[in-house]
């Protein structure tokens, strides 16, 4: 027997991803550095009664040709080098028409890259971005596909098979030449980013301003999410909360030391926003919050200057807070999918948002039932920023006093409170019609002459400016 498809990389997404796969009935061939791995999946295999459907082979040429053509051979290693050097051991291997879809979290130019590295080759090249974690690569994620359109319809069939279905839907789509997956997968994780520090902004009001305890703050995201925020972060959340330290019996979530991790998606969903003029503010701040809290000396050092906050308990309620993490979070999404709107203008992707919204709804990390209504929203047609789309109007203009109101109190009761006053000050920046970037550009020409524009008089005016030498 020949595999159906083949998969290089069993470590803990690789092996879950090839067992979905074989559960989904398609026959796999599997190949790993370490041969012992291969031996464990097929042990695993066995115990889920799926080895019928695995062909190990740990020799590549061997592999290679286990696996039907035209080939579709998904890489599942470390991003970086590691895709360069597995892509330059399989290329002898391979043949016209054959493909690799490489599935990490890689840097969407790398992908590119790639992509045109490959193409003169014959060989197809698809930079898949898929979210959900392990549970998800075993179960269904969602799948993010770019690349070689040809190839694609080579793995559609495997790949709509093993994503998670919203409505019986497939959340796994072809969004676009080259890099346009793993761009997508990007920002999907620089929306995550922005989910999680808004979630946990709200959670300092709860424990510092409310005084509320890790089981209190439990049960009002069990709560809320039977309401409108319901998603994967705020069920997960609660479940965290919940969580109880064995050997201690203490809230679990109370000895994790505050200092967040980043692996780079959210510096690279910033980054290519900046670089394309799009304003992320929410993402930046998210990225920026998991870096002051890896100070942590740094910020022990500090409270010892400025002491503990001091306010007391904080004016809102917890409804307040429900509805500014709705609102903060429609922000987040309007510029997230800004972001992907301009990228795919910049680099010709076409890259379709509602369908882009509708293959997050199950499967990934930020799944939730708002998708569902942005995907409505979008499919009406035009790619509007989210913040002036009719269904989500109505959404903030019922919820962005409460931002306010809890932005506000954050400011008064010492809660930093970076995401949230970075999506209220950007709402508040995007529905000013008269802002004050005249005055930065009446600045810009005094020290530098780099002109400013008066309606119905010209773009490239001056002004009389005087001397401040000696000043
Ligand atoms: O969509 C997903 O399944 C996750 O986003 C996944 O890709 C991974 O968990 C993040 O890359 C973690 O990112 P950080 O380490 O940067 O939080």
């Amino acid at each position: 027997t020949t595999a159906d498809i083949g998969l290089i990389g069993l470590a803990v997404m690789g092996s879950n991803l090839a067992l979905n796969i074989a559960e989904k009935g398609y026959t796999i061939a599997v190949n790993n550095r370490s041969p012992a791995r291969i031996d464990e999946f097929v042990t695993m295999a066995k115990e889920q009664g799926l080895a019928g459907k695995v062909i190990p082979k740990a020799d590549l040429a061997e592999f290679v040709q286990a696996v039907s053509r035209p080939r579709s051979i998904i890489i599942m290693v470390k991003a970086g080098a590691p895709v360069d050097a597995m892509i330059e051991q399989l290329l002898p291997h391979l043949e016209q028409g054959d493909a690799i879809i490489e599935c990490g979290n890689s840097l969407f130019t790398d992908t590119q890259r790639r992509f045109d590295y490959l193409k003169p080759k014959g060989i197809g090249y698809l930079g898949a971005g898929v979210s959900g974690g392990e549970e998800g690569a075993r179960h269904g994620p969602s799948i993010m596909v770019g690349g070689s359109k040809e190839q694609w319809h080579n793995a559609e069939d495997v790949l709509t098979a093993i994503a998670a279905k919203f409505n019986g839907e497939s959340c796994c789509a072809y969004l676009g030449e080259g890099g346009a997956g793993h761009f997508v997968k990007t920002i999907h994780n620089g929306i995550e980013y922005g989910d999680m520090q808004m979630i946990a902004e709200v959670y300092g009001v709860m424990r510092d301003g409310l005084g509320m305890a890790p089981q209190a703050c439990a049960d009002v995201f069990k709560e809320w999410n039977r309401g409108p925020l319901n998603s994967y972060l705020i069920e997960i959340t609660g479940h965290v909360l919940a969580a109880i330290d064995e050997p201690t019996g203490k809230p679990l979530v109370e000895l994790i030391l505050d200092k967040a991790g980043q692996k780079g998606t959210g510096v690279w969903s910033a980054i290519a926003a900046q670089q394309m003029g799009v304003p992320a503010t929410a993402i930046e701040g998210a990225v920026a919050a998991r870096s002051i809290s890896s100070r942590k000396d740094e910020r022990i050092a500090a409270e010892k200057i400025y002491g503990k906050r001091s306010a007391g308990k904080a004016d809102v309620t917890l409804a307040d807070l429900e509805q500014a993490l709705l609102a903060g979070k429609i922000v987040s999404y309007a510029q997230g999918f800004a972001v992907i709107a301009k990228a795919s203008d910049e680099n010709g992707w076409k890259l379709p948002l509602s369908t882009i919204a509708k293959i997050w709804r199950a499967g990934c990390i930020i799944r939730s039932r708002f998708l569902d209504q942005m995907a409505a929203a979008y499919a009406k047609g035009d790619n509007a920023n989210l913040l002036i789309v009719p269904d989500f109007v109505t959404l903030m203009k019922e919820n962005h006093g409460a931002l306010r109101k809890v932005v506000a109190a954050g400011a008064v009761g010492e809660f930093p409170l970076i995401c949230l006053s970075a999506a209220l000050s950007y709402f508040d920046s995007y529905r000013q019609a008269q802002g004050t970037a005249n005055l930065i550009q009446g600045q810009r020409d005094f020290f530098g002459a780099h002109g400013f524009e008066i309606e119905g008089r010209g773009k490239d005016l001056h002004g009389e400016w005087p001397s401040t030498l000696g000043n």
